[in-house]
């Protein structure tokens, strides 16, 4: 049985509450204002960050591997131009072994539950043996149970497609990312993925009650419930009766596969809609959602939890350019407007996504990935030129 949620007054008055601002990343404080059991004041006080007295929010950050220090370093200079009230706490999150576990370092632990609210640069994960891939540990750690992956043309920057408008939800925590391997005999191996009621229930509903919240009034729960009848299968009917809990929200269901070849036939269909998957069926939509529209240098992502929040590119480490100052910035940039939506701050959120826009769409200064020459440290320049 699906539990029914009552919430309190202020909830119910947050949920009410028009969006202050346009959002080009809808924000995502009314989505989750709903359907946690601490009370409202301490949840909004949590999404909105630390605000010392000196008036600055401090926000843990992880720069990352690869191309990490150098669109960290955009973002910082960006903010600091905008004059936006964050004060960056870096964390190191090389990963510790304990007791035969990879975990993250305790200091980086502390750092992000003090301040509810992290910007993550990408961490790379080695093939095969090595360490566990820490972006998962890390969602897994804060329990970051929806992956909110928004997709929108760049004005100004042609695409086959110039309007693409996609918001793709991620359940983040288990299905094929479960990390559950062994070898059964050799030559053979056994890989489980694991498909639990609890989070396809909460992931689930931060979907809809998204897509109410932002006015995209259709769901779509994206699945392969034809081979995988029961984890899938679970999934889908979890789907189906969480949808019954939103009858103002149109819901349907769509095999992955057919998902795909629609998508870049004609992505149009797709922008009414938000689409809701399991983890692994996520991370390769969206990577090809950012394909039409220029690329990974351009799309951002948000991990969020009931207590924590942690902002991220969809991209990874890029080690083929890293270093080379030819690496875009613009996901990272986004993913933290994304942030600053989160945390109410419109006013640095509107003014550092405007000046981005328009140095996009004014094409001067563009990096490589986009056909340009500019290096990343010159297109941040550019936008910051534009604050
Ligand atoms: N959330 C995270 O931190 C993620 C981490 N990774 C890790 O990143 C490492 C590299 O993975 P790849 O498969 O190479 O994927 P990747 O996303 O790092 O790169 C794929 C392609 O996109 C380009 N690209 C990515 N971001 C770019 C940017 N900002 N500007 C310009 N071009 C950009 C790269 O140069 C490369 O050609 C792996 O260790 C992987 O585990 C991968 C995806 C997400
Ligand atoms: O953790 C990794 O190495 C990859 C994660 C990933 O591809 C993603 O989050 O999109
Ligand atoms: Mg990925």
């Amino acid at each position: 049985m699906i539990a029914s949620r009552s919430f309190s007054t202020p909830v119910r008055q947050c949920l009410r509450r028009p969006h202050a601002t346009r959002k080009w990343l809808p924000a995502l404080t009314q989505t989750q204002c709903r359907s946690y059991a601490i009370p409202y004041e301490e949840k909004v006080a949590k999404f909105k960050g630390k605000k010392g007295p000196d008036g600055l929010y401090t926000v843990s950050l992880i720069e990352g591997d690869g191309i990490g220090p150098e669109i960290s370093r955009s973002v910082i200079d960006i903010f600091a131009a905008a004059k936006a009230p964050i004060k960056w706490e870096s964390v190191d999150v090389t990963p510790q072994l304990k007791n035969g576990r990879t975990v993250i370092p305790d200091t980086a632990i502390d750092s992000i539950k003090t301040n509810y609210i992290a910007l993550k640069g990408p961490l790379a994960t080695p093939i095969g043996k090595g360490h566990v891939s820490l972006n998962l540990t890390l969602r897994r750690t804060f329990n970051l149970f929806a992956n909110v992956r928004p997709c929108k043309s760049i004005a100004g920057y042609k695409t086959p497609y110039d309007n693409v408008d996609t918001v793709l939800i991620r359940e983040n925590t288990e299905g094929e990312y479960s990390g559950i391997e062994h070898v059964v005999v050799d030559g053979v191996v056994q890989s489980i993925k694991l498909i639990t009621r609890a989070a396809s229930e909460r992931v689930l509903r931060f979907a809809f009650q998204y897509a109410e919240d932002v006015g995209k009034l259709k769901v779509r729960a994206v699945h392969k419930a034809t081979i995988m009848k029961m984890s899938d299968g679970l999934f889908l009917n979890i789907a189906r009766r969480v949808a019954k809990d939103f009858p103002k929200v149109e819901f349907d269901e769509e095999l992955l596969d057919n998902t795909c070849l629609k998508i870049v036939t004609d992505p149009t269909p797709y922008n009414d809609k938000v689409l809701v998957m399991p983890n692994l069926y996520g991370d390769i939509l969206s990577d090809m959602c950012a394909g039409l529209i220029g690329g990974l240098g351009l799309t951002p992502s948000g991990n969020i939890g009931d207590e924590c929040s942690i902002f991220e590119a969809v991209h990874g480490s890029a080690p083929d350019i890293a270093g080379k100052g030819l690496a875009n910035p613009t996901a990272l940039l986004l993913s933290s407007i994304m942030m600053l939506q989160h945390m109410e701050l419109f006013e640095y959120a509107d003014k550092i996504q405007k000046a981005t826009f328009d140095t996009l769409a004014e094409g001067k200064y563009l990096t490589g990935d986009l056909g340009g020459k500019a290096k990343t440290h010159e297109y941040a320049k550019a936008i910051i030129d534009k604050l």
